[in-house]
């Protein structure tokens, strides 16, 4: 159970935040913890073991409230689930109420303030971290003024007054270094994400075909090679087919070639809707597509095809009410021991002689002859 706690359950983001908090409090904690115990051995801790042991309880306190908030999930309805400024914000205040204990070692104390600052450099904006360290510098600077009126014989202003200003200078450079590796950091991240985002795209672009989001010739060839092979070994039948849109350049012509895309995208979402599983719908070019019905048989892929050519035909468009989108496919299923080249080489004469036979048909290229079905089109001049 604990582990589970600890790696984030089974969410790697919040494994991650856990660990950070569980390493800022813990790692952090114990340096400054013994940075002001060896104080007081010392002797440099004002109120000796009994202050010391009064604060650092209600100090440890708030650490482990922080890595409960967290260890528990709550963090996840912060805004910033990793708690980085709020950690900050929590260690300078202790860094400063302990600061006002530590009389001769005050500034090494302070310093623990930069290693603070840098914990936000990767995660916090630069506005934030300048607050933090405006805040550092001036409640420094108080803390200096509180001990010089309340303890005037613990303190010697003048050399606190120093090591204050070289703490100054400190935060100043530290903050704006901050600000600098903030700004690569904006600009890295802003890189990585139009990095991922021509990634994808040409991830896309090398399978899809832009226009219609289908396959394209190259990957469904890929694909179909692969199919084959199984289908090669009985795994289950394939049937191919080749559709070609009739009479499309004259679509083009008559009703402008945008009206002839959204033809072609209108084909890939009505072969989409009758598709499934490893079926798919390739466009091999122009206005020829390549379909693909895994696991199935000739009289299966037939009525699915003559479907889809049905379909079609009984669109209407607004822009074209006279038009009537037809197509003609050919279809075969695979042969054992048929190449590939064949094996399509069978689809395209059957689609051929869909053509042939006066378009919106389907005609099924059988072992040894070709049998057509559809509604031939009058051929137009
Ligand atoms: N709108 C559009 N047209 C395209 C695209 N690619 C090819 N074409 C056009 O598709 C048309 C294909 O014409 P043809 O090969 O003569 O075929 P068809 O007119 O459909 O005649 P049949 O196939 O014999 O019925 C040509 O006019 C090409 O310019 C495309 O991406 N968009």
């Amino acid at each position: 159970m604990q582990g589970w706690f600890i790696t984030g359950g089974a969410d790697p983001d919040q494994a991650r935040t856990v660990r950070r908090v569980l390493f800022a409090m813990v790692a952090g904690g114990l340096a400054h913890t013994l940075v002001c115990w060896i104080a007081a051995q010392l002797d440099f801790f004002r109120g000796g073991s009994d202050v010391f042991t009064r604060l650092f309880l209600v100090i440890w306190g708030g650490h482990i409230g922080f890595i409960l908030f967290t260890l528990l999930g709550f963090n996840r309805l912060c805004r910033d689930p990793s708690l980085t400024l709020p950690v900050i914000w929590w260690s300078t205040l202790v860094l400063l109420v302990s600061a006002y204990y530590t009389d001769q070692v005050r500034l090494c104390v302070m310093l623990l303030f930069f290693a603070i600052l840098q914990t936000g450099v990767f995660r916090s904006r630069r506005r934030d971290l300048a607050w933090v360290g405006a805040f550092g510098v001036l409640a420094y600077l108080v803390i200096i003024a509180l001990v010089a009126h309340w303890h005037p014989e613990a303190v010697d202003v003048t050399a606190e007054l120093i090591q204050w200003a070289a703490f100054l200078m400190m935060t100043l450079a530290v903050v704006s270094l901050a600000g600098e590796i903030g700004m690569i950091r904006n600009k890295l991240a802003q890189r990585n994400r139009d990095l991922g985002e021509i990634v994808d795209r040409i991830q896309r672009l090398a399978v899809r075909d832009e226009l219609t989001g289908l396959y394209n010739r190259r990957y469904a060839m890929e694909r179909l090679t692969k199919i084959r092979e199984m289908a090669g070994r009985g795994a289950f039948g394939v049937v191919v087919a080749y559709a070609d849109l009739d009479h499309f350049k004259q679509i083009n012509d008559t009703y402008g070639h945008g009206f002839g895309d959204e033809v072609l995208r209108l084909f890939a979402r009505r072969a989409g809707e009758l598709l499934s599983g490893r079926d798919f719908c390739a466009r091999f070019g122009g206005e020829e597509f390549l379909i693909v019905l895994v696991k199935t048989d000739l009289e299966q892929a037939r009525n699915v095809l003559e479907q889809l050519r049905r379909n079609l035909a009984a669109e209407r468009f607004d822009d074209a009410p006279a038009l009537r989108v037809t197509v003609s496919q050919g279809l075969a299923d695979y042969t054992a021991g048929e190449t590939l080249e064949d094996w399509l080489a069978r689809a395209d004469d059957a689609l051929y002689r869909a053509k042939s036979q006066g378009r919106n048909r389907t005609v099924v290229a059988h072992r040894g002859r070709l049998d057509g079905t559809g509604d031939a089109l009058p051929v137009p001049e």
